[in-house]
């Protein structure tokens, strides 16, 4: 533990927040209810279900919709400081046009962040995680230019809405899962394989949407509303496999966490100068006219550079990294551009999520990069957590021995490194839909019975160990403290 590593800094700052985390379309369910529009995963899920696992869809999730005070209850019970929850854009716009608000969205929010603040729990609102209307994309979807005002006019009736109760937003969750799985390999909604062309006009739009959004709040509603947006992004780290790796590592981390992070938080804003070489060189090569990675104007570089005021990130697993794309990789793709490969070490803890591996020194190894890279911003992990199966239902030992692992690897890098984490957030709040993989990987610390029609919360043995780590700020290493037995795995 903490002192074998001489480290005696075993508590959390006193300022440190912690909190759970969900997402509209995975928990809400009220798919079509009281004028909600149709977004890409309704339309992914209903007209794609071959591309789900267990062939499930969002249309009830977990029915947060319905169940408002009875989610508050038990976010109360579990004692978190904040509850991270994300808008349905296509709950309050249904159009996703600013010209036709739906009631019914408005209400069910105020009523949200309402309970929340009354059970003194803190709303950090994401305003899009992944659940486009689908009227947008049937525009063409991020790749289209146009959605940057459109996303901003969005974001301009949350701010009105709820910005008098809303004191910390985030504008996009994992912009890299929206424009690359999204548009480029299929493996998010609405899965396009333009692999190469469509993620780098996906990322340029988004990018500009971000800017605009907090300029806007900037000018026209911090004054009143004194809150903070930021932006969440997700990175895996990345570990060189032999020193000679070390370029190739540090390339896949810019190429990645720098694709988004760069334009926003490096002092000289834009793509990362690594990523506009590569893809410039790769495209002519591939006989474009011009580089498959758009350009900023001076002036959108210097809209997006310092537009957050602090950096979500979302981390999970770590990866190690070889010099050259994978043998017979395809091109264009974003792979390729990379030129590296990455892999997991077989020696390294498994879930059950197959690329989600055990390896809680790469949080602090990337906390390190993020400080390093970008002047040590301040950062909130927005998601960190286990995926489990149902046998793991009563003693989800896994999942507890993630957290601590993982929560360790943040306190040396508060304590040691100087990095400043100001607060973390467990994925997930309640066992929800998984994307692609459905039902089939649960990482809840409240476990949903997804069998029966009330959507049955029951909160796992991990809840009350993150309980007890909130209470006493210290990691709960042999849960005694939680009154029971200790795990054996
Ligand atoms: O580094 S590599 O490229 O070699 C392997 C990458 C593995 N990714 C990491 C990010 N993850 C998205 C996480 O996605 C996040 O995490 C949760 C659990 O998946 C989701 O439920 C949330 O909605 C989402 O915000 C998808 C898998």
């Amino acid at each position: 533990s903490l002192l074998s590593l001489g480290c005696f800094c075993s508590e959390f700052p006193p300022d440190f927040k912690f909190g759970v985390s969900t997402a509209s379309y995975q928990v809400e369910g009220a798919w079509n209810e009281s004028g909600k529009g149709e977004n890409i995963w309704d339309h992914l899920s209903h007209f794609r279900n071959d591309l789900i696992f267990d062939r499930s869809t969002g249309d009830v999730a977990c029915d947060s919709y319905h169940k408002t005070k009875e989610d508050v209850a038990l976010l109360k019970s579990l004692g978190v400081d904040y509850y991270r929850f994300s808008l349905s854009w296509s709950r309050i716009l249904p159009s996703g046009f600013a010209n036709n608000i739906n009631d019914d969205g408005i209400r069910y929010y105020n009523e949200l962040i309402d309970e929340l603040l009354a059970n003194g729990i803190e709303p950090f609102v994401t305003l899009y995680h992944w659940d486009l209307p689908q009227p947008l994309q049937e525009i063409g979807g991020w790749p289209n230019p146009l959605l940057a005002d459109i996303f901003a006019e969005y974001a301009t009736i949350a701010f009105k809405s709820f910005g008098a109760k809303v004191k910390h937003w985030q504008t996009f969750n994992e912009p890299l899962q929206v424009c690359h799985e999204g548009y480029g390999i299929a493996n998010k909604a609405p899965a396009y394989t333009s692999d190469g062309v469509a993620p780098y006009m996906c990322s340029t739009t988004l990018l500009r949407a971000h800017g605009k959004t907090y300029r806007i709040y900037q000018d026209k509603y911090k004054s009143t509303q004194n809150g903070l947006v930021g932006i969440t992004l997700d990175s895996s780290w990345f570990e060189a496999q032999t020193q000679k790796d070390s370029d190739s590592a540090k390339r896949v981390l810019r190429m990645g966490l720098g694709w988004f992070a760069n334009p926003i938080f490096s002092e000289s804003g834009d793509y990362p100068q690594v990523m506009k070489e590569v893809i410039s060189k790769a495209s002519a090569e591939e006989g474009f006219s011009k580089s498959r990675l758009p350009s900023f104007t001076a002036e959108e570089i210097e809209m997006i550079r310092g537009s957050a005021d602090f950096l979500g990130l979302n981390h999970y697993t770590t990866r190690l990294v070889t010099d050259g794309a994978a043998k017979g990789i395809s091109r264009p793709s974003y792979y390729f551009d990379i030129g590296a490969e990455a892999r997991v070490d077989e020696a390294w803890e498994s879930s059950a999520a197959s690329w989600l591996k055990v390896v809680p020194w790469g949080l602090r190894k990337l906390l390190n990069f993020i400080k390093e890279e970008y002047g040590n911003p301040d950062v909130v992990i927005a998601e960190n957590g286990y995926a489990g199966e149902y046998e793991e239902f009563t003693q989800d030992c896994r999942r507890i021995h993630y957290h601590n692992k993982y929560l360790e690897q943040v306190l040396l890098a508060i304590t040691e490194d100087k990095c400043n984490v100001k607060a973390y957030t467990a994925w997930s709040f309640l066992d929800n839909f998984e994307w692609l993989r459905g039902y089939s990987e649960r990482f809840g610390l409240i476990h949903i019975d997804f069998e029966n029609p009330n959507r049955t919360r029951t909160p796992k043995h991990s809840s009350k160990v993150f309980t007890n780590i909130i209470k006493t700020r210290k990691i709960d290493w042999d849960f005694a403290a939680s009154g029971f037995d200790k795990c054996e795995f």
